[in-house]
This record gives structure tokens, C-alpha cells and sequence, in this order.
């Protein structure tokens, strides 16, 4: 649904409603117009193509062609599955076709006959069965089951996906696909999850550290076989630290705590892309496709018989949205195959507390000219009328051309008010409606027009668009993409109508978040994450976590988003150190900044507080943070838009940041997340120090204070710097890490993961495996888990894992010993640090 996995994506911003991944290339181009093509599919979809299997994965369409050539096959255009066997031939005629689909089994591919199959209508897939095992579902572990929402576009990740044969696929229900967990009662899927996270996440993270000082050793012992070892009479050896062995060491110095559920199991979600396309009878649909793109499923399942992740809003909209596109004259819907049509995917957001409502549609408009903009037009007026809309005609389904052009408004089709809900002014279209509903609540109430109530309460006291939209809309985006794939998170949008962005509280907290920026989907359930990981982060969350209770001068949050967490610790932090004091009354930006800034300077005791600093790649997101933190009185916050990893080295060097020599400004192609090196010859490194030396003053200095000033006098007993890591489904960079690694002030490091599985083990190597050239820094250890159920239903949690710093031993050879098999000989140990020097 997002992004997460995003992403990654968000990764975190994995668009959900996109379809992992298989790409169709054209070959050759139609003859007809792209309008006749456009009525050509629509009322023929199927009849005048022919799936062709049985090419090797890497031809591309120029090797397809020539084979094609060779055996004379007669055709019109060509489309090639990229890294999969299948091309599919569109022909003129159907008996172009069928004599093609007699000489295609004729020819031969590395000694085996071209298989043919004609694509059933109503399932619309273009692979075989056996085309399909080839690509292969790799479903290993339960935590990465392809199929559920997860938060991240993936980032931020996907509803939708799915790798399963084809076979599952044909039995699937939307709820398989989006819910997979559903018929297990919560607590079981809880135990479910904390099973899994054990061996997965916590196992697999202590076994892959392991492993690497393994690893190490060999590469040590080669080394010195090599005659790299020096004056060395043996080779030299890193030692595991001893909870890295696991058993009792581990279970001193690590604990995994109960998984902490989400506080809301149904509606919980406030984003979702929906895939615009075809449903099993050829209707245009808003809804989910119901596998996987590349394993030539093509059906959108519409949410008629509701879906319990969404809420009531984005059901609402939903419902109106495919009510409009299936709306006689509107424009068609596009077709991943041939790659022509409209409506291409919707994105709803809505936010559960302040009942506001962000949508955003991506269509290719390119070749539509007037049409669009006579589509675009109605579609504002229809979300935004206040009150319902009828909508007037049939579904358009394949069989039946639409013309664009036709379009009527849908104030001409029913003046506003007329009608009571989309469904009201068609008979095939009422019953879609009004068997529209949902477990988890309301069904076809929820088309009705806002009360008054409701209308009163969504009326923010912060800039908003109006309410009032029958819909429940209040902000309206259009993403268009002609693009072949999937659109990136990041492709421009055109602000169509209302807010420019949505607002949700949060802790008692107010954040906006715009169109692009990643916020958690789970609100109630982002609280529960978030205040584990303030307490982690500042040193108040308990067992085996409360090395560090002193409130940290520095807080790090890195891949910050909107600097929800950020913003949230230091609120909290102030609220705990100036316990009693009005800071919400303080005028912005006076009194609370200046002792703050004082406080970081160290020249005011009694108001101890800390610098909130946030890095985050998407540029609106970071406009936000700076906003958030404004509208929310955090006094000394300060975000820079980079990716983490072009400017972590030089946020943490311990070195003044003033001391940087500024050049002149970038040049506005290479943008904000520019890295090495960019144009005119300055390295990344440079465009890093650019963007340091842009903070504040203040911010500087207060910088300087917690990373500089304060080295000798701190160094080992104060927590200056509490590091918060929120990436996305990927992990953090390698020189991310690195500058983690080797920051000596980071102390505690607390790392929230959505991808526990994966990314989460294999990052955890760099922050607590042996040293090397690169990774300097005295390792951490990992001495908690908290496993916590962002999206119940589904197969997916999220992990906050903390890190804290701990001892690595080296002995020599001959007297390493497990943990298990007695206490190594304390002459023999060594700090890592000083003594590897045969490093690769
Ligand atoms: C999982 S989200 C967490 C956001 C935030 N902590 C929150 O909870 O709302 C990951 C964030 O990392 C950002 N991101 C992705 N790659 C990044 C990079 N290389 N450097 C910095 N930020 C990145 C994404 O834009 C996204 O906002």
C-alpha cells in the first residue's frame, strides 16, 4: 500500500499499487492510432494477441524479433516480458493470429519447440504456469512474504504483489492478497510474529555477526600466509565477543521484549495506492491487483466487500473515485500491456485524528490534450462539490469503446444535489455501491455527505483546505507519468485543489506531512513505536537498555521524515527537564530557542536540553520538519535534505563546523541530494561541508559544543549524541554506517527497522562485526529487540533494535575459547582498535 518498503523505499516508496516489477518493451509500433488502439483493446483485448513462451531469459526484443523473422511469423507489434521467456505478438487480424500460433510451435529455441496461448479475457495473464515458476517466488522467510502492506515504500512497501504460482493465484480473494493473517484470531498472529522475529530478525542478526568475525579470521590467516603478517609469528585472530556466541552471554546482555501490539486492528491505515484497472468482468476498478504484474496477473480487485485495513474516508473515496471512472465518457483506464489509457494508479491519505484527506492520481495525460483537461475539470468538481455527486452510465468494460470527448461533466449528469451518492443515479452503479461495505465498520453510510459534526471537527486552526467536500477530499494532487514502469516517489506533482498538504497529530503533537513525504501508516500504532523508541533514545527505557540515563545533548535522527521522532523526543525531553514550565505559551522562537542554545553552550545548568538534528532525502519532507518543529516550539531543531550518507562523515567529524570555507551556491541541477562528485568538480564531500555551513549559527555552535568543544571533558561517561536510524526498507548506506560506527559520542544507537529480516542483520554486522580500515570505531552490541505490530492482519512488524557500545577482544590463536568453554586469559586480550593492523 506504501512504501514501504517503500519504500524502500520507502521506501520506503515502493508504489503499492505497482506491479514489482516486469517490464514490457515495445518493439514495434501499432499502426492504428493510439485512440483506435485505445478502442481496438477495449473491445478486443485478448482476441488479436497471442503469448508466446519459451525464449531464453536474457534475449531482449531485437533477438525476439530476429527468431521471429527467421521463422517468418507474420505480426503487428511485439511486447517482450523482460528476464522472463514470454513476448506477446499483437496480430491485425485473427487469422493472422491463428496461423502465426501453427508456425510459432514450429520454431525452435536452444532445441525447444515456442509454446502459444491465447490470454483468457477474464483473467488477462500473460505468462504460462511454467513461465511463472521459472521467475521463481523466492518466499523465503514469513517476514518477507511479498505479499502484505508493510508500511515502507517501499519503501515504504506493497500491498499488492505476490509471488505465488499461478495456480494460488487464480483461488485468491482480495483479503488473501491484502490480508493474509485475517483468519487468525490477534494474539495468535502476535505469536506468529514474535516467533518469527526471534529466529529471523534476532537469531539470524547474532549468528550473521558471528559469522563476520569468523570471516575476518580467515581473511587474516590468508593474509599472513601471504607474508603479510610482519614480525607476527602467528597469524593474527579478531575474537567474537562473547555475547556474539550466543547461550548465556547472549542472554545476559541481550533481551527480546514482548511484541507490543498495535493499538488498532482495523481501518488502521492512512495510505494506500490503489491500482486503477480492470476488474474479472473488464470494469474499469479502483482497487488491488491480485498478484503480481510479472506473474501476468492483470485483475484489479475493487473493495466492494471492503477491506479491514482501510478506514471509512478512504473507502469513501475509493468507491467515488471508480464511481467517476467508470462514468460513461470517461477516459479509459491504462493497460500495462499495451500501454495505453488514463487512469493509472490513486493514492489516499487520510489522517485518523484530524479527518483530512489527501488524494493523489497518476494518469498519462500526454496524448489526451483537450480530453484531459476537460477530465481534470470534472474530477475537481466531482471530489470536491459539497454536496454528492451522481454519477450517470455504465461501467465502460472492454467490450465497449469510450470515446473521449464524450465526457460529460458529472454536473451535467446529475446536478449536484440530486443525487445522494454516487451509486443513486445508475442501476448497475447502485448496486455496486451499495454493496459496498466493510467489516470493519461503516458500509454504505459512509457515502453519505459530511454532518455538520464532522464537517466542524476536520476544521483545523492551522492553514487548511476547505472542508466540506462530500467526499471528505481536502487536498487534491494529479502525479502525471507516461512512463513505461512504475513511477518513482519522487516524480512531480501538480496541485490540483485544496491543502497543499495533510496534517495529523501525533503525541499530542501536530505535524503536516505533504503529498510526498513518508509518515508511519499506522498512526495510533506510530505513537506506540515511536515513544519505545524515545525511551530507548533517551535512556529511560529500562532493562538491559539503561546504560545511558543521562538525557543526551545531540539527537540524531536519521532518515527523519517529517522529524516526527525527532520533534517528538524533544518535546518530551524539554517537558522533563523544565518540568512545569508553560513552554506551549512561549511566544515562538524566543525565550525557549535562546536558553536552549544557551543550554547546549553549557552556559545555563538548570535548562538542559537538547539539539534535535534530522537528515532526510525527500526535500518536501524536510520543508515539513522545519515547519513541524516552528509549529510545535521545539527550540533548537535543525534538518538538512541529503541522503544520510553524503553527509553523515561530516556532521560527526570533530572538527567546527564553522571553520568550512563556503563556495558558491550549487547549481540548481544538481539539487539537494546531489552526490560524488557533482558538476563543476566539487566532490560530495564539499556539497556535505556546503550544507553544514548553511545551518544556523546556533545550530552550529551548538554542534560544535556537543561534537567539539566537549571532547576532552566528556569523552566515555556523558551520552552526547543519541543516534535514531529509521531507514527504509533497503538499510542504511555503508558510509552511513561507517560514520556511525566511528562516532565515538554515539554511546547508544537505536535503530527501527521494517525490515528485520534482512536489512536489519546485515547492518548490524557493520555496526558490531571486527574492525577494518573503514570501521574504526569501537563495535556495539545488541542489547535489545523490541518487536512492535505496526499492521496487524499481515505478515509484516516492525523491530526497534538498540545498540549500545561494548568491548571486542582479540587473543591470540592458541587460546581462543567460546564463551561456553571457559573464560579467555585476561594477558591475552587485547583492545581491537590498537592491535588489528592487518587489515584489507
Ligand atoms: C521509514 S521512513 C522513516 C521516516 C521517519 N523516521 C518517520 O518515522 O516518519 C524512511 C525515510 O528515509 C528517507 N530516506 C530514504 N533514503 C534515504 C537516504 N539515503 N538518506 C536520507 N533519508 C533517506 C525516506 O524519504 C523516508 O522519509
Amino acid at each position: 500500500m506504501d512504501s514501504t518498503d517503500g519504500n524502500d523505499t520507502n521506501g520506503d516508496t515502493p508504489a503499492a499499487a505497482t506491479d514489482n516489477g516486469t517490464a514490457l518493451c515495445d518493439q514495434t509500433a501499432p499502426s492504428t492510432s493510439a485512440t483506435e488502439a485505445i478502442a481496438l483493446s477495449a473491445r478486443q483485448p485478448d482476441q488479436l494477441r497471442l503469448v508466446v513462451s519459451g525464449f531464453q531469459k536474457f534475449m531482449n526484443a531485437k533477438e525476439v524479433t530476429k527468431i521471429l523473422a527467421q521463422g517468418k511469423i507474420d505480426y503487428e507489434s511485439l511486447k517482450r516480458a523482460v528476464s522472463t521467456t514470454v513476448a506477446v505478438l499483437r496480430f491485425a487480424s485473427v487469422e493472422q493470429r491463428e496461423k502465426a500460433a501453427t508456425d510459432l510451435v514450429k520454431i525452435c529455441v536452444k532445441g525447444r519447440p515456442l509454446r502459444t496461448m491465447v490470454p483468457k479475457p477474464e483473467e488477462r495473464r500473460i505468462f504460462h504456469q511454467q513461465d511463472h515458476e521459472q521467475c521463481g517466488s523466492k518466499r523465503k522467510g514469513k517476514l518477507n512474504a511479498p505479499r502484505e502492506p508493510d508500511g515502507k515504500r517501499g519503501r515504504e512497501g506493497s500491498v499488492e504483489g505476490g509471488g505465488d504460482t499461478l495456480m494460488e493465484e487464480s483461488v485468491k480473494t482480495l483479503a488473501d492478497v491484502v490480508t493474509p493473517f485475517l483468519s487468525l484470531p490477534y494474539m495468535e498472529q502476535l505469536q506468529q510474529k514474535e516467533r518469527d522475529i526471534a529466529v529471523e530478525c534476532v537469531q539470524k542478526t547474532f549468528r550473521e555477526i558471528k559469522k563476520s568475525y569468523a570471516d575476518k579470521n580467515k581473511q587474516l590467516k590468508r593474509a599472513y600466509q601471504h607474508g603479510e603478517g610482519g614480525s607476527d609469528s602467528q597469524p593474527r585472530h579478531v575474537r567474537a565477543p562473547n555475547w556474539a556466541w550466543g547461550g548465556r552471554y547472549a542472554k545476559e546482555t541481550f533481551v527480546v521484549e514482548p511484541i507490543v501490539p498495535s493499538p488498532c486492528l482495523e481501518g488502521y491505515r492512512n495510505k494506500c495506492e490503489f491500482t486503477v484497472g480492470r476488474d474479472q468482468e473488464g470494469r474499469p476498478t479502483v482497487g488491488f491487483r491480485m498478484g503480481a504484474f510479472r506473474n501476468g496477473v492483470m485483475q484489479v480487485g475493487g473493495l466492494e466487500e471492503g477491506c479491514v485495513l482501510l478506514d471509512a474516508l478512504t473507502q469513501r473515496v475509493v468507491a467515488a473515485l471508480q464511481a467517476f471512472i467508470r462514468r460513461r465518457g470517461a477516459l479509459p483506464v491504462y493497460d500495462q500491456i499495451t500501454h495505453e489509457g488514463v487512469w493509472r494508479y490513486v493514492t489516499v491519505r487520510t489522517s485518523s485524528r484530524t479527518k483530512q484527506c489527501l488524494v493523489c492520481v497518476c494518469a498519462a495525460i500526454e496524448k489526451q490534450g483537450a480530453d484531459w483537461a476537460r477530465e481534470q475539470a470534472a474530477l475537481v468538481d466531482y471530489l470536491t462539490a459539497t454536496t454528492p455527486v451522481g454519477m450517470e452510465g455504465e461501467a465502460s468494460t472492454p467490450g465497449e469503446a469510450s470515446t473521449p470527448g464524450e465526457a460529460s461533466t458529472p454536473g451535467e449528469a446529475s446536478t449536484p444535489g440530486e443525487a445522494s451518492t454516487p451509486g443513486e443515479a445508475v442501476e448497475g452503479e447502485s448496486r455496486e455501491v451499495n454493496s459496498f461495505s466493510t467489516t470493519s465498520g461503516p458500509s454504505v453510510s459512509m457515502l453519505h455527505a459530511p454532518s455538520e459534526k464532522e464537517t466542524s471537527s476536520n476544521k483545523g486552526d492551522s492553514v487548511v483546505a476547505p472542508h466540506g467536500a462530500w467526499t471528505g477530499v481536502t487536498s487534491l494532487f494529479l502525479a502525471p507519468y507516461e512512463g513505461l514502469s512504475n513511477p518513482s516517489a519522487d516524480e512531480p506533482l501538480i496541485h490540483l485543489w485544496g491543502s497543499p498538504y495533510l496534517e495529523e497529530e501525533l503525541l499530542g503533537l501536530r505535524f503536516r506531512i505533504s503529498p510526498q513525504a513518508f509518515f508511519q501508516v499506522n498512526t495510533a500504532g506510530a505513537e506506540v513505536l515511536y515513544q519505545k523508541v524515545i525511551d530507548e533514545s533517551l535512556g529511560r527505557g529500562g532493562k538491559k537498555g539503561d546504560g545511558a540515563a543521562e538525557a543526551p545533548r545531540l539527537i540524531l535522527d536519521v532518515c527523519c521524515g517529517t522529524g516526527t521522532i525527532g520533534i517528538c523526543a524533544a518535546k518530551q525531553l524539554e517537558g522533563r527537564v523544565q518540568a512545569g514550565r508553560e513552554i506551549a505559551e512561549d511566544p515562538p522562537g524566543t525565550s525557549t530557542q535562546q536558553d536552549n542554545i544557551a543550554a547546549l553552550k553549557g552556559q545555563q545548568a538548570d535548562v538542559a536540553t537538547s539539539l534535535v538534528l534530522g537528515i532526510e532525502i525527500c526535500e518536501s519532507a524536510v520543508e515539513d520538519a522545519v515547519e513541524n518543529a516552528r509549529q510545535n516550539r521545539v527550540g533548537c531543531a535543525a534538518f538538512l535534505c541529503s541522503r544520510a550518507e553524503d553527509i553523515l562523515l561530516s556532521v560527526l567529524r570533530e572538527k567546527p563546523v564553522s571553520s568550512v570555507s563556503v563556495s558558491p551556491p550549487l547549481p540548481a541541477s544538481t539539487g539537494n541530494n546531489a552526490t560524488t562528485p557533482v558538476s563543476g568538480g566539487r566532490s560530495g564531500h564539499h556539497v556535505a561541508e556546503e550544507k553544514l555551513a548553511g545551518l544556523s549559527a546556533e545550530v552550529r555552535a551548538a554542534l560544535q559544543a556537543v561534537l567539539v568543544d566537549q571532547n576532552s571533558a566528556s569523552a566515555g561517561s556523558k551520552t552526547l549524541v543519541a543516534a535514531i536510524v529509521d531507514p527504509p526498507r533497503s538499510g542504511l548506506h555503508a558510509d552511513c554506517l561507517r560514520a556511525l560506527r566511528n562516532c565515538r559520542h554515539i554511546q547508544r544507537l537505536v535503530y527501527v527497522s521494517c525490515n528485520p529480516s534482512k536489512s536489519l542483520p546485515r547492518d548490524a554486522v557493520a555496526l558490531c562485526g571486527p574492525p577494518s580500515q573503514r570501521l574504526k570505531g569501537e563495535a556495539f552490541r545488541p542489547v535489545k529487540a523490541i518487536p512492535v505490530d505496526m499492521f496487524p492482519h499481515t505478515s509484516h512488524c516492525e523491530v526497534v533494535m538498540v545498540f549500545e557500545r561494548g568491548d571486542v577482544e582479540i587473543v591470540s590463536e592458541n587460546s581462543v575459547q567460546g564463551p561456553d568453554q571457559g573464560e579467555v586469559q585476561g594477558e591475552q586480550r587485547e583492545s581491537v582498535t590498537s592491535q588489528v593492523k592487518t587489515e584489507t
